[in-house]
Protein backbone atom coordinates (compact mmCIF):
# COMPACT_ATOMS: atom_id res chain seq x y z
CA UNK A 1 0.00 0.00 0.00
CA UNK A 2 2.89 2.37 0.95
CA UNK A 3 3.89 1.96 -2.65
CA UNK A 4 1.48 2.39 -4.37
CA UNK A 5 0.83 5.64 -2.18
CA UNK A 6 3.75 6.99 -3.86
CA UNK A 7 2.78 6.36 -7.17
CA UNK A 8 1.33 9.18 -9.24
CA UNK A 9 -2.20 9.12 -8.71
CA UNK A 10 -4.37 11.48 -11.39
CA UNK A 11 -7.01 12.87 -10.31
CA UNK A 12 -11.00 11.47 -10.63
CA UNK A 13 -12.47 11.42 -13.77
CA UNK A 14 -9.22 13.01 -15.60
CA UNK A 15 -9.16 10.81 -19.07
CA UNK A 16 -5.67 8.69 -18.97
CA UNK A 17 -3.12 10.15 -20.93
CA UNK A 18 -3.16 8.65 -24.92
CA UNK A 19 0.26 7.43 -24.55
CA UNK A 20 -0.23 5.69 -21.63
CA UNK A 21 -3.57 3.79 -22.81
CA UNK A 22 -1.15 2.88 -25.56
CA UNK A 23 1.53 0.79 -23.33
CA UNK A 24 0.84 -2.35 -23.13
CA UNK A 25 0.40 -2.89 -19.59
CA UNK A 26 -2.45 -0.91 -18.80
CA UNK A 27 -5.21 -2.90 -16.92
CA UNK A 28 -8.38 -1.28 -16.10
CA UNK A 29 -11.37 -3.19 -13.98
CA UNK A 30 -14.92 -2.68 -13.55
CA UNK A 31 -17.76 -3.22 -11.28
CA UNK A 32 -18.85 -6.26 -13.02
CA UNK A 33 -16.37 -8.73 -13.99
CA UNK A 34 -16.62 -10.52 -17.33
CA UNK A 35 -14.89 -13.52 -15.62
CA UNK A 36 -17.99 -13.54 -12.69
CA UNK A 37 -21.09 -12.25 -14.16
CA UNK A 38 -22.64 -13.04 -17.30
CA UNK A 39 -23.11 -8.64 -17.79
CA UNK A 40 -22.14 -8.61 -21.05
CA UNK A 41 -19.09 -6.01 -21.16
CA UNK A 42 -20.42 -2.81 -22.35
CA UNK A 43 -23.06 -2.76 -19.53
CA UNK A 44 -20.15 -2.96 -17.13
CA UNK A 45 -18.88 0.41 -15.50
CA UNK A 46 -15.14 1.13 -15.84
CA UNK A 47 -14.21 1.64 -11.96
CA UNK A 48 -10.85 2.15 -12.66
CA UNK A 49 -7.39 2.07 -14.42
CA UNK A 50 -3.60 1.12 -13.50
CA UNK A 51 -1.31 1.54 -16.10
CA UNK A 52 2.56 0.22 -16.53
CA UNK A 53 5.02 -0.02 -18.95
CA UNK A 54 5.34 -3.37 -19.65
CA UNK A 55 9.36 -3.37 -19.84
CA UNK A 56 9.82 -2.37 -16.02
CA UNK A 57 6.20 -2.95 -14.30
CA UNK A 58 6.63 0.03 -12.76
CA UNK A 59 2.77 1.67 -11.99
CA UNK A 60 2.31 5.13 -13.94
CA UNK A 61 -1.01 5.88 -13.34
CA UNK A 62 -3.21 4.39 -10.70
CA UNK A 63 -7.20 6.25 -11.60
CA UNK A 64 -10.19 5.24 -9.47
CA UNK A 65 -13.39 6.84 -10.70
CA UNK A 66 -15.83 7.48 -7.99
CA UNK A 67 -19.01 5.58 -9.61
CA UNK A 68 -20.10 3.77 -6.52
CA UNK A 69 -20.35 6.87 -4.06
CA UNK A 70 -22.35 8.79 -7.14
CA UNK A 71 -24.99 5.52 -7.28
CA UNK A 72 -25.64 6.04 -3.75
CA UNK A 73 -26.34 9.73 -3.12
CA UNK A 74 -28.81 9.18 -6.31
CA UNK A 75 -30.89 6.43 -4.59
CA UNK A 76 -30.63 8.22 -0.68
CA UNK A 77 -32.90 11.18 -0.43
CA UNK A 78 -34.46 12.38 2.50
CA UNK A 79 -33.69 11.92 6.30
CA UNK A 80 -36.35 9.24 6.84
CA UNK A 81 -34.86 7.23 3.89
CA UNK A 82 -31.29 7.68 5.22
CA UNK A 83 -32.78 6.42 9.14
CA UNK A 84 -34.28 3.63 7.19
CA UNK A 85 -31.37 2.72 4.95
CA UNK A 86 -28.90 3.40 7.92
CA UNK A 87 -30.61 1.39 10.41
CA UNK A 88 -32.08 -1.24 8.53
CA UNK A 89 -30.37 -1.67 4.98
CA UNK A 90 -27.15 -0.97 5.87
CA UNK A 91 -26.05 -3.54 8.40
CA UNK A 92 -28.19 -6.07 5.79
CA UNK A 93 -26.38 -4.52 2.85
CA UNK A 94 -22.88 -4.51 4.56
CA UNK A 95 -23.73 -8.63 5.08
CA UNK A 96 -24.45 -8.83 1.53
CA UNK A 97 -21.37 -7.60 0.72
CA UNK A 98 -19.16 -9.16 3.03
CA UNK A 99 -20.51 -12.85 1.96
CA UNK A 100 -19.92 -11.08 -1.87
CA UNK A 101 -16.47 -10.43 -0.84
CA UNK A 102 -16.18 -13.74 0.80
CA UNK A 103 -17.55 -15.56 -2.59
CA UNK A 104 -15.57 -13.28 -4.72
CA UNK A 105 -12.73 -14.35 -2.71
CA UNK A 106 -13.40 -17.78 -2.80
CA UNK A 107 -13.90 -17.82 -6.53
CA UNK A 108 -10.78 -15.78 -7.23
CA UNK A 109 -8.75 -18.50 -5.19
CA UNK A 110 -10.25 -21.04 -7.27
CA UNK A 111 -10.71 -19.57 -10.63
CA UNK A 112 -8.22 -17.32 -10.80
CA UNK A 113 -4.90 -19.42 -10.84
CA UNK A 114 -7.40 -22.28 -13.53
CA UNK A 115 -7.41 -18.58 -15.71
CA UNK A 116 -3.87 -18.05 -15.13
CA UNK A 117 -2.93 -21.82 -16.73
CA UNK A 118 -5.62 -21.34 -19.40
CA UNK A 119 -3.90 -18.15 -20.41
CA UNK A 120 -0.69 -19.12 -20.23
CA UNK A 121 -1.38 -22.41 -22.24
CA UNK A 122 -2.80 -20.27 -24.77
CA UNK A 123 0.04 -17.81 -24.96
CA UNK A 124 2.40 -20.95 -25.60
CA UNK A 125 0.44 -22.59 -28.44
CA UNK A 126 0.79 -19.08 -29.84
CA UNK A 127 3.71 -18.74 -29.66
CA UNK A 128 4.29 -22.33 -30.90
CA UNK A 129 2.17 -21.74 -33.99
CA UNK A 130 4.19 -18.59 -34.84
CA UNK A 131 7.46 -20.22 -34.50
CA UNK A 132 6.18 -23.20 -36.51
CA UNK A 133 4.84 -20.49 -39.48
CA UNK A 134 8.17 -18.78 -39.18
CA UNK A 135 10.40 -21.89 -39.18
CA UNK A 136 8.72 -21.89 -42.76
CA UNK A 137 10.37 -18.50 -43.56
CA UNK A 138 13.14 -20.15 -45.63
CA UNK A 139 9.89 -22.08 -48.33
CA UNK A 140 8.80 -20.48 -51.51
CA UNK A 141 5.33 -21.48 -50.42
CA UNK A 142 5.21 -19.45 -47.37
CA UNK A 143 2.28 -18.12 -46.76
CA UNK A 144 2.67 -14.29 -45.62
CA UNK A 145 -0.97 -13.35 -45.17
CA UNK A 146 -0.94 -16.32 -42.77
CA UNK A 147 1.83 -14.26 -40.92
CA UNK A 148 -0.36 -11.40 -41.17
CA UNK A 149 -3.22 -12.31 -39.45
CA UNK A 150 -1.22 -14.31 -37.01
CA UNK A 151 0.43 -11.07 -35.83
CA UNK A 152 -2.88 -8.92 -36.07
CA UNK A 153 -1.18 -6.67 -38.92
CA UNK A 154 2.36 -6.87 -37.11
CA UNK A 155 4.37 -9.09 -40.38
CA UNK A 156 6.89 -6.99 -41.60
CA UNK A 157 8.41 -6.82 -37.96
CA UNK A 158 7.86 -10.23 -36.78
CA UNK A 159 9.33 -11.24 -40.20
CA UNK A 160 12.26 -8.88 -40.04
CA UNK A 161 13.24 -9.75 -36.79
CA UNK A 162 12.97 -13.59 -36.95
CA UNK A 163 15.59 -12.65 -39.88
CA UNK A 164 17.81 -10.73 -37.87
CA UNK A 165 18.35 -13.40 -35.33
CA UNK A 166 18.05 -15.64 -37.85
CA UNK A 167 21.27 -14.42 -39.58
CA UNK A 168 22.61 -13.76 -36.05
CA UNK A 169 23.12 -9.84 -37.13
CA UNK A 170 22.19 -8.78 -33.84
CA UNK A 171 25.21 -9.98 -32.46
CA UNK A 172 27.33 -9.21 -35.03
CA UNK A 173 26.61 -5.76 -35.68
CA UNK A 174 26.27 -5.15 -31.68
CA UNK A 175 22.52 -3.99 -32.08
CA UNK A 176 20.08 -2.76 -29.31
CA UNK A 177 17.05 -4.69 -29.96
CA UNK A 178 14.58 -2.14 -28.17
CA UNK A 179 16.40 0.08 -31.01
CA UNK A 180 15.72 -2.50 -33.96
CA UNK A 181 11.81 -2.69 -32.71
CA UNK A 182 11.27 0.40 -32.60
CA UNK A 183 13.21 1.06 -36.40
CA UNK A 184 11.33 -1.89 -37.68
CA UNK A 185 7.44 -0.65 -36.15
CA UNK A 186 8.17 3.38 -37.31
CA UNK A 187 9.09 1.27 -40.95
CA UNK A 188 5.71 -1.16 -40.91
CA UNK A 189 3.86 2.47 -39.51
CA UNK A 190 4.68 4.71 -42.45
CA UNK A 191 3.64 2.32 -45.02
CA UNK A 192 0.20 3.28 -45.79
CA UNK A 193 -2.03 0.54 -44.74
CA UNK A 194 -5.06 1.89 -47.15
CA UNK A 195 -3.02 0.74 -50.26
CA UNK A 196 -4.21 -2.50 -51.29
CA UNK A 197 -0.86 -3.48 -52.85
CA UNK A 198 2.15 -1.01 -51.52
CA UNK A 199 1.56 -1.28 -47.66
CA UNK A 200 3.78 -3.69 -45.03
CA UNK A 201 2.12 -6.91 -46.24
CA UNK A 202 4.24 -6.22 -49.68
CA UNK A 203 7.09 -4.94 -48.14
CA UNK A 204 6.82 -8.19 -46.29
CA UNK A 205 6.26 -10.54 -48.97
CA UNK A 206 9.12 -8.75 -50.60
CA UNK A 207 11.55 -9.49 -47.43
CA UNK A 208 10.68 -13.33 -47.50
CA UNK A 209 11.39 -13.57 -51.10
CA UNK A 210 14.81 -12.05 -50.55
CA UNK A 211 15.65 -13.66 -47.89
CA UNK A 212 14.84 -17.08 -50.14
CA UNK A 213 17.39 -15.55 -53.08
CA UNK A 214 20.32 -15.24 -50.04
CA UNK A 215 19.98 -18.65 -49.07
CA UNK A 216 20.59 -19.47 -52.84
CA UNK A 217 24.25 -21.16 -53.13
CA UNK A 218 25.98 -18.45 -54.79
CA UNK A 219 25.03 -15.70 -52.50
CA UNK A 220 24.95 -17.62 -48.98
CA UNK A 221 28.63 -18.61 -49.50
CA UNK A 222 29.91 -15.37 -50.84
CA UNK A 223 27.60 -12.60 -48.76
CA UNK A 224 29.45 -10.63 -45.98
CA UNK A 225 27.12 -10.35 -43.08
CA UNK A 226 27.14 -6.18 -44.18
CA UNK A 227 25.36 -7.45 -47.77
CA UNK A 228 22.61 -9.65 -45.88
CA UNK A 229 22.10 -6.37 -42.97
CA UNK A 230 21.41 -3.91 -46.21
CA UNK A 231 19.75 -6.49 -48.46
CA UNK A 232 16.84 -7.25 -45.77
CA UNK A 233 16.65 -3.44 -44.29
CA UNK A 234 16.19 -2.83 -48.42
CA UNK A 235 13.61 -5.32 -48.69
CA UNK A 236 11.56 -4.28 -45.82
CA UNK A 237 11.61 -0.47 -46.75
CA UNK A 238 12.08 -0.65 -50.48
CA UNK A 239 8.11 1.22 -50.65
CA UNK A 240 8.38 3.33 -47.71
CA UNK A 241 5.47 5.63 -47.44
CA UNK A 242 3.94 4.52 -51.30
CA UNK A 243 1.19 7.09 -52.29
CA UNK A 244 -0.08 4.65 -54.05
CA UNK A 245 0.47 6.36 -57.27
CA UNK A 246 3.00 5.94 -59.75
CA UNK A 247 5.51 8.23 -60.69
CA UNK A 248 3.37 9.28 -63.81
CA UNK A 249 0.95 10.67 -61.74
CA UNK A 250 3.07 12.70 -59.38
CA UNK A 251 5.07 14.13 -62.24
CA UNK A 252 1.38 14.90 -63.70
CA UNK A 253 -0.38 16.44 -60.58
CA UNK A 254 2.92 18.35 -59.95
CA UNK A 255 3.16 17.08 -56.78
CA UNK A 256 6.30 18.19 -54.35
CA UNK A 257 8.08 14.74 -55.03
CA UNK A 258 8.12 15.14 -58.36
CA UNK A 259 9.65 18.76 -58.00
CA UNK A 260 11.80 17.32 -55.57
CA UNK A 261 13.46 14.30 -57.20
CA UNK A 262 13.41 16.13 -61.16
CA UNK A 263 11.01 13.77 -62.34
CA UNK A 264 13.28 10.92 -61.73
CA UNK A 265 13.21 7.96 -60.07
CA UNK A 266 10.98 9.85 -57.33
CA UNK A 267 9.04 7.22 -55.52
CA UNK A 268 12.07 5.35 -55.34
CA UNK A 269 14.13 8.47 -54.29
CA UNK A 270 11.64 9.13 -51.46
CA UNK A 271 11.37 5.04 -50.45
CA UNK A 272 15.25 5.59 -49.63
CA UNK A 273 15.36 9.06 -47.83
CA UNK A 274 12.41 7.91 -46.15
CA UNK A 275 14.64 4.73 -44.59
CA UNK A 276 17.46 7.09 -43.88
CA UNK A 277 15.41 9.56 -42.04
CA UNK A 278 13.82 6.27 -39.66
CA UNK A 279 17.53 4.69 -39.58
CA UNK A 280 18.96 7.84 -38.10
CA UNK A 281 16.08 8.71 -35.91
CA UNK A 282 16.07 5.33 -34.78
CA UNK A 283 19.72 5.51 -33.58
CA UNK A 284 20.28 1.65 -34.79
CA UNK A 285 23.32 2.62 -36.21
CA UNK A 286 24.60 5.23 -33.97
CA UNK A 287 27.43 3.31 -32.46
CA UNK A 288 28.85 2.56 -35.89
CA UNK A 289 31.86 4.89 -37.70
CA UNK A 290 30.01 8.04 -39.51
CA UNK A 291 32.15 6.32 -42.46
CA UNK A 292 30.28 3.25 -41.99
CA UNK A 293 27.04 4.38 -41.87
CA UNK A 294 27.49 6.90 -44.64
CA UNK A 295 28.73 4.11 -46.93
CA UNK A 296 25.45 1.81 -46.00
CA UNK A 297 23.16 4.69 -46.54
CA UNK A 298 24.63 5.09 -49.75
CA UNK A 299 24.30 1.82 -50.41
CA UNK A 300 20.94 1.11 -49.32
CA UNK A 301 19.64 3.91 -51.95
CA UNK A 302 21.43 1.80 -54.73
CA UNK A 303 19.51 -0.89 -53.97
CA UNK A 304 15.92 0.61 -53.18
CA UNK A 305 16.94 2.69 -56.67
CA UNK A 306 17.42 -0.71 -58.82
CA UNK A 307 13.77 -1.40 -57.51
CA UNK A 308 12.73 1.48 -60.02
CA UNK A 309 10.59 -0.74 -63.02
CA UNK A 310 11.32 2.11 -66.03
CA UNK A 311 15.00 1.16 -65.52
CA UNK A 312 14.90 -2.11 -65.77
CA UNK A 313 16.18 -2.89 -69.22
CA UNK A 314 18.90 -1.47 -68.08
CA UNK A 315 19.95 -3.39 -65.47
CA UNK A 316 18.71 -6.81 -67.55
CA UNK A 317 21.43 -5.24 -70.72
CA UNK A 318 24.25 -5.10 -67.78
CA UNK A 319 22.91 -8.82 -66.46
CA UNK A 320 23.32 -10.04 -69.72
CA UNK A 321 26.92 -8.63 -70.25
CA UNK A 322 28.11 -10.46 -67.39
CA UNK A 323 26.54 -13.92 -67.79
CA UNK A 324 27.49 -13.80 -71.28
CA UNK A 325 31.24 -12.42 -70.80
CA UNK A 326 30.85 -14.59 -67.31
CA UNK A 327 33.24 -12.56 -65.50
CA UNK A 328 30.81 -12.04 -62.12
CA UNK A 329 32.96 -12.58 -59.29
CA UNK A 330 31.42 -12.98 -55.91
CA UNK A 331 34.57 -11.82 -54.34
CA UNK A 332 34.00 -8.60 -55.59
CA UNK A 333 32.32 -6.33 -53.54
CA UNK A 334 30.87 -4.25 -56.51
CA UNK A 335 30.18 -7.57 -58.52
CA UNK A 336 28.36 -8.88 -55.14
CA UNK A 337 26.01 -5.41 -55.16
CA UNK A 338 25.31 -5.89 -58.24
CA UNK A 339 23.90 -9.25 -57.73
CA UNK A 340 22.26 -7.80 -54.48
CA UNK A 341 20.47 -5.26 -56.62
CA UNK A 342 19.21 -8.21 -58.93
CA UNK A 343 18.02 -9.99 -56.23
CA UNK A 344 16.15 -6.77 -54.92
CA UNK A 345 14.65 -6.65 -58.12
CA UNK A 346 13.49 -10.10 -58.31
CA UNK A 347 12.15 -10.07 -54.72
CA UNK A 348 10.35 -7.23 -56.00
CA UNK A 349 8.36 -8.49 -58.71
CA UNK A 350 8.18 -11.86 -57.30
CA UNK A 351 4.64 -12.59 -56.92
CA UNK A 352 3.45 -13.74 -60.25
CA UNK A 353 6.20 -16.74 -59.22
CA UNK A 354 4.38 -17.58 -56.30
CA UNK A 355 2.05 -20.34 -56.39
CA UNK A 356 -1.48 -19.86 -57.82
CA UNK A 357 -3.19 -18.97 -54.82
CA UNK A 358 -0.76 -16.00 -53.34
CA UNK A 359 -0.61 -14.92 -57.16
CA UNK A 360 -3.90 -14.73 -57.47
CA UNK A 361 -4.01 -12.17 -54.16
CA UNK A 362 -1.34 -9.99 -55.05
CA UNK A 363 -3.14 -9.69 -58.75
CA UNK A 364 -6.17 -8.77 -57.06
CA UNK A 365 -4.11 -6.33 -54.82
CA UNK A 366 -1.99 -4.28 -57.02
CA UNK A 367 -5.15 -4.34 -59.80
CA UNK A 368 -7.31 -2.62 -57.54
CA UNK A 369 -4.75 -0.19 -56.66
CA UNK A 370 -4.38 0.67 -59.96
CA UNK A 371 -7.41 1.19 -61.31
CA UNK A 372 -8.51 3.24 -58.41
CA UNK A 373 -5.45 5.37 -59.86
CA UNK A 374 -7.46 5.55 -63.09
CA UNK A 375 -10.54 6.27 -61.55
CA UNK A 376 -8.98 9.38 -60.13
CA UNK A 377 -7.14 10.39 -63.42
CA UNK A 378 -10.90 9.77 -64.92
CA UNK A 379 -12.11 11.99 -62.60
CA UNK A 380 -9.71 14.79 -63.45
CA UNK A 381 -10.22 14.77 -66.42
CA UNK A 382 -7.04 13.30 -66.61
CA UNK A 383 -4.85 10.74 -69.42
CA UNK A 384 -5.76 7.37 -67.69
CA UNK A 385 -2.16 6.06 -67.23
CA UNK A 386 -1.60 2.37 -69.06
CA UNK A 387 -3.13 -0.64 -66.95
CA UNK A 388 -4.97 1.48 -65.00
CA UNK A 389 -7.77 1.88 -66.65
CA UNK A 390 -10.70 -0.65 -65.87
CA UNK A 391 -12.52 0.15 -69.00
CA UNK A 392 -9.90 -1.29 -71.25
CA UNK A 393 -8.59 -3.81 -69.01
CA UNK A 394 -8.98 -7.42 -67.43
CA UNK A 395 -6.55 -8.03 -64.17
CA UNK A 396 -6.15 -11.21 -66.33
CA UNK A 397 -4.70 -9.21 -69.49
CA UNK A 398 -2.06 -7.00 -67.33
CA UNK A 399 -0.88 -9.88 -65.57
CA UNK A 400 -0.19 -11.83 -68.80
CA UNK A 401 1.38 -8.63 -69.98
CA UNK A 402 2.86 -8.00 -67.05
CA UNK A 403 4.28 -11.53 -66.64
CA UNK A 404 5.82 -11.46 -71.00
CA UNK A 405 7.14 -8.13 -70.67
CA UNK A 406 8.70 -7.71 -67.50
CA UNK A 407 8.62 -10.60 -65.11
CA UNK A 408 9.83 -13.31 -67.78
CA UNK A 409 12.65 -11.16 -68.54
CA UNK A 410 14.52 -11.02 -65.49
CA UNK A 411 13.49 -14.17 -64.23
CA UNK A 412 14.78 -16.31 -66.96
CA UNK A 413 18.39 -14.05 -66.42
CA UNK A 414 18.22 -14.68 -62.91
CA UNK A 415 17.57 -18.27 -63.21
CA UNK A 416 20.56 -18.39 -66.02
CA UNK A 417 22.53 -17.08 -63.01
CA UNK A 418 21.29 -19.18 -60.39
CA UNK A 419 20.17 -22.75 -61.59
CA UNK A 420 19.03 -24.13 -58.51
CA UNK A 421 15.92 -26.27 -57.72
CA UNK A 422 14.13 -22.75 -56.20
CA UNK A 423 14.81 -21.21 -59.66
CA UNK A 424 12.83 -24.37 -61.35
CA UNK A 425 9.77 -23.95 -59.07
CA UNK A 426 9.43 -20.35 -60.06
CA UNK A 427 9.83 -20.81 -63.40
CA UNK A 428 7.62 -23.53 -63.08
CA UNK A 429 5.07 -21.32 -60.84
CA UNK A 430 5.23 -18.07 -63.39
CA UNK A 431 4.43 -20.61 -66.27
CA UNK A 432 1.21 -22.52 -64.66
CA UNK A 433 0.16 -19.13 -63.92
CA UNK A 434 0.52 -17.43 -67.21
CA UNK A 435 -1.37 -20.38 -68.52
CA UNK A 436 -4.07 -19.78 -65.61
CA UNK A 437 -4.89 -16.50 -66.62
CA UNK A 438 -5.24 -16.86 -70.34
CA UNK A 439 -9.04 -18.19 -70.09
CA UNK A 440 -9.94 -15.18 -67.55
CA UNK A 441 -7.94 -12.58 -70.36
CA UNK A 442 -11.48 -11.14 -71.56
CA UNK A 443 -13.38 -10.77 -68.38
CA UNK A 444 -13.58 -6.97 -67.46
CA UNK A 445 -12.90 -5.72 -64.14
CA UNK A 446 -16.41 -4.49 -62.27
CA UNK A 447 -18.53 -1.59 -64.04
CA UNK A 448 -17.25 1.79 -63.63
CA UNK A 449 -20.81 2.73 -62.45
CA UNK A 450 -20.45 0.24 -59.34
CA UNK A 451 -17.21 2.13 -58.28
CA UNK A 452 -18.25 5.82 -58.83
CA UNK A 453 -20.43 7.36 -56.45
CA UNK A 454 -23.51 8.53 -58.37
CA UNK A 455 -23.34 11.83 -60.06
CA UNK A 456 -19.62 12.11 -60.21
CA UNK A 457 -18.75 13.83 -62.65
CA UNK A 458 -17.48 10.83 -64.64
CA UNK A 459 -21.41 9.01 -64.33
CA UNK A 460 -22.50 12.59 -65.84
CA UNK A 461 -19.99 12.48 -68.82
CA UNK A 462 -20.64 9.21 -69.97
CA UNK A 463 -24.17 9.70 -69.68
CA UNK A 464 -23.15 12.99 -71.75
CA UNK A 465 -21.48 10.35 -74.35
CA UNK A 466 -24.41 8.51 -74.61
N1 LIG B 1 1.32 -8.78 -60.36
C1 LIG B 1 1.61 -7.58 -60.88
N2 LIG B 1 0.91 -7.13 -61.95
C2 LIG B 1 1.18 -5.94 -62.52
N3 LIG B 1 2.13 -5.11 -62.07
C3 LIG B 1 2.85 -5.50 -61.00
C4 LIG B 1 2.61 -6.74 -60.36
N4 LIG B 1 3.48 -6.86 -59.33
C5 LIG B 1 4.21 -5.73 -59.32
N5 LIG B 1 3.84 -4.91 -60.32
C6 LIG B 1 4.39 -3.59 -60.69
O1 LIG B 1 5.80 -3.68 -60.64
C7 LIG B 1 6.27 -2.62 -59.85
C8 LIG B 1 7.53 -2.89 -59.12
O2 LIG B 1 7.83 -1.76 -58.32
P1 LIG B 1 6.74 -1.24 -57.27
O3 LIG B 1 6.59 -2.24 -56.15
O4 LIG B 1 7.00 0.15 -56.90
O5 LIG B 1 5.38 -1.25 -58.14
C9 LIG B 1 5.15 -2.43 -58.82
C10 LIG B 1 3.95 -2.53 -59.69
O6 LIG B 1 3.74 -1.33 -60.38
ZN1 LIG C 1 7.64 -3.01 -54.23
Amino acid sequence: MAVCYQLPVLALDRPVPKHVLSRRGAISFSSSSALFSPTPRHLSKRRGAISYDSADQTALFIRLLGEAKRTLSHTVSGTRVCFVFRSCLLPAVSVFTSCCLSVHFLLSQCLLPVVSVFTSCCLSVYFLLLQCVLQRVGCWDFDVFLLDRLTNGNSLVSLTLHLFVHYGLIRLFQLDVVKLRRFLVCVQEDYRSHNPYHNALHAADVTQAMHCFLREPQLAETLTSCDILLGLVAAATHDLDHPGVNQRFLVQTEHHLAALYQNTSVLENHHWKSAVGLLRESGLLAHRPASERLKMEERLGSLILATDISRQNDYLSQFRCHLQSGDLRMDNANHRHFILQMAMKCADICNPCRPWRLCKLWSSKVTEEFFHQGDTERKHNMEVSPMCDRQTNSMAKIQIDFISNVVEPLFSEWSRFSATPLSRVMMGHLSANKAGWRPQRLVLAAPLSKVLPQGSSLSSRRGGDA
